[in-house]
């Protein structure tokens, strides 16, 4: 089994479809059929008996869709207005073959509205949206390019503001698939949603990202028949020895490794936190003990002799103090190479990150594997660099960014970094500058990808979802994941999460993990999950402190 559900960027869902009408198996017209009948199936089934309902047809197949559902919904009975915002003669094949189907079959209860100029009056009481039971949203959907029009925009404000449902095809006419930013030509307007979205084999992107939950309602995923070729998609290059990445959803699956055999506790691993001055400790101590309630063999925490006896004083007795003064007390602790993670910048002060992550980074080398052939020893370069597992979140990417190229060139591949959005623009700052601009889109994802790139690291960009990526040497024999989505938005969302210190909870999850032998990327998607599901498990009134104190019932619940 997968861990996590792979979901599709528009490229590859273009790919997946176009492969499968190459091989032959389905023609793009029976596809068009599948779709529309998914999403009238979808419909009925929460809105059983639609006596009138009100279809907006794109230029696009997004359109030809519409043409489908306006067609099987007249065929049950149901009364159906068509509003087509497009050309006949610049349809594609398939759409136009269900635009012709449809007008043929127009009967009395009908209407048609073809090409409404700007000002068409939809207000009469023969085609209101507002009189319609059901408002389908066929307008755009994988092809969407540009922001929708404010003229389309309206029927959409209608449907919403009449309280009507709105069904949308594949997307919410206006959400980007592969972003999640809604951009539409003129004011905002953030009353438009969904309120059921029927996507069709995988969810895409888009639907997860940023607006994406949202302003897609529930999230119907139909199978319209293409999972054979969703697999040959990613697992057919494999017999080349090309697995194509996956981007995933994270899921309980994730958390399955964490099961505890018996074992000595340095199985478990040693976490060492990094902590700050006196008097403000309360961060690292966050992070302390939510790596030991993850199961961290031995956790450590370093700070300066004058915050020992305040730490000693807040600190489960399970967690050792050891005073770090100067850099060098750091080199003398690193000593102990059975410390198999850190966690720099919760609550540890920019100044004294910035001298301490220079060690940080000189603990990191060129790792060089030996081969024997024969009696003959072998060694090799790797074209990157490997350390110790270590998180840098809060005040160490603050010092980091000051630093700039230095601190991007003392990163290494087990490095895990945890920013939250202004952190990241902080530390990349002409990608936080370009997710700022809704048009043209970069995409969270892209961005957290670029950033891997170039940091050669892992990152973990922290938001109501969490994107993670790696830049990252495969692992032989595991399926290769790109990216993970944790999706902690719209029907996910845990509001309670949004609280101070949480981030330091986070970091702490992910040192813990980290220091019970996961890969980095699997430590931080992993981290992301518990991190959400603590919140949700507790509920409203969280505050940070609970966080740790509520992974012991989230592993129950997986039977760990
Ligand atoms: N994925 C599948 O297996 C199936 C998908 N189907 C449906 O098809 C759409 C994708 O269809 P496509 O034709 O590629 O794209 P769209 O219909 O979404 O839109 C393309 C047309 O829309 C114009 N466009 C794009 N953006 C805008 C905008 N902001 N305002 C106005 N017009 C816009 C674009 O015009 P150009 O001027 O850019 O040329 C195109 O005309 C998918 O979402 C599914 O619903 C299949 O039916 C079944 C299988
Ligand atoms: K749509």
């Amino acid at each position: 089994m997968l861990n996590g559900t792979e979901i599709l960027t528009t490229a590859q869902m273009r790919a997946i479809e176009s492969a499968a009408m190459d091989s032959g198996a389905v023609t793009g017209l029976e596809l068009m059929e599948r779709a529309g009948a998914a999403v009238v199936a979808a419909l009925l089934e929460r809105w059983p008996d639609p006596g009138r309902a009100f279809v907006l047809c794109g230029p696009g197949n997004n359109g030809g869709d519409g043409f489908v559902i306006a067609r099987l919904l007249k065929d049950r009975g149901t009364e159906v207005t068509t509003l087509f915002l497009g050309e006949r003669d610049r349809l594609s094949p398939d759409a136009a073959v269900n635009h012709d189907r449809w007008q043929q079959m127009l009967g009395d209860g009908d209407f048609w509205l073809p090409d409404p100029a700007e000002d068409t009056d939809l207000t009469s009481p023969d085609f209101e949206i507002g009189s319609s039971d059901v408002v389908i949203d066929a307008m755009l959907g994988t092809g969407a390019n540009r922001p929708l029009p404010s003229t389309w925009a309206n029927h959409l404000s209608d449907a919403v503001e009449g309280g009507n449902p709105v069904i949308a095809v594949d997307a919410l006419s206006g959400l980007d698939l592969d972003s999640g930013r809604y951009a539409i030509d003129g004011r905002e307007r953030s009353h438009i949603r969904a309120t059921l979205t029927v996507t069709f084999q995988r969810a895409k992107v888009g639907h997860k990202l940023e607006e994406g939950p949202d302003r897609s309602g529930e999230l119907v995923v139909a199978d319209i028949g293409l999972e054979q070729d969703v697999r040959r998609h990613f697992d057919g290059p494999a017999l080349r020895h090309e697995p194509v990445p996956s981007i995933r959803l994270t899921s309980p699956a994730l958390a399955r490794p964490l099961s505890k055999s018996s074992g000595h506790k340095f199985d478990h691993g040693h976490a060492l936190i990094l902590a700050g001055a006196a008097g403000r400790g309360g961060a690292a101590r966050l992070a302390a003990r939510a790596a030991l309630r993850c199961g961290a063999g031995l956790v450590t925490l370093a700070c300066p002799r004058d915050a020992i006896a305040e730490n000693a004083a807040s600190l489960p007795d399970a967690v050792m103090l050891r005073p770090l003064d100067e850099p060098d007390d750091l080199r003398k602790l690193l000593a102990d190479k059975r410390i198999n993670a850190i966690c720099a910048g919760p609550g540890l002060g920019v100044e004294r990150a910035a001298t301490l992550l220079p060690v940080l980074a000189e603990d990191a080398r060129d790792p060089k594997p030996v081969t024997w052939v024969g009696n003959q020893k072998f060694t090799f370069d790797l074209p990157f660099r490997a350390g110790r597992p270590t998180v840098l979140d809060a005040d160490a990417l603050t010092a980091g960014a000051a630093q700039g190229q230095a601190f991007l060139q003392g990163l290494h591949v087990n490095t895990i970094l945890t920013p939250h959005e202004g952190e990241f623009a902080r530390v990349f700052p002409d990608l936080g500058a370009r997710l700022k601009q809704k048009h043209p889109t970069l995409s969270t994802l892209d961005a957290v990808r670029e950033a891997a790139d170039r940091a050669k690291a892992v990152i973990l960009l922290k938001g109501p979802t969490t994107v993670i990526s790696a830049n990252a040497p495969r692992l032989r024999g595991k399926p290769p994941v790109e990216a993970w989505i944790n999706p902690a938005a719209g029907p996910d969302a845990v509001p309670w999460l949004a609280t101070a210190g949480s981030g330091d909870v986070l970091a702490g999850i992910i040192t813990g993990i980290l220091a019970r032998g996961l890969p980095p990327l699997d430590a931080a998607a992993t981290g992301a999950w518990l991190h959400a599901a603590a919140a949700r498990r507790f509920g409203p009134g969280l505050i940070a402190d609970d966080l740790p104190e509520e992974l012991p019932g989230v592993f129950r619940d997986l039977g760990l």
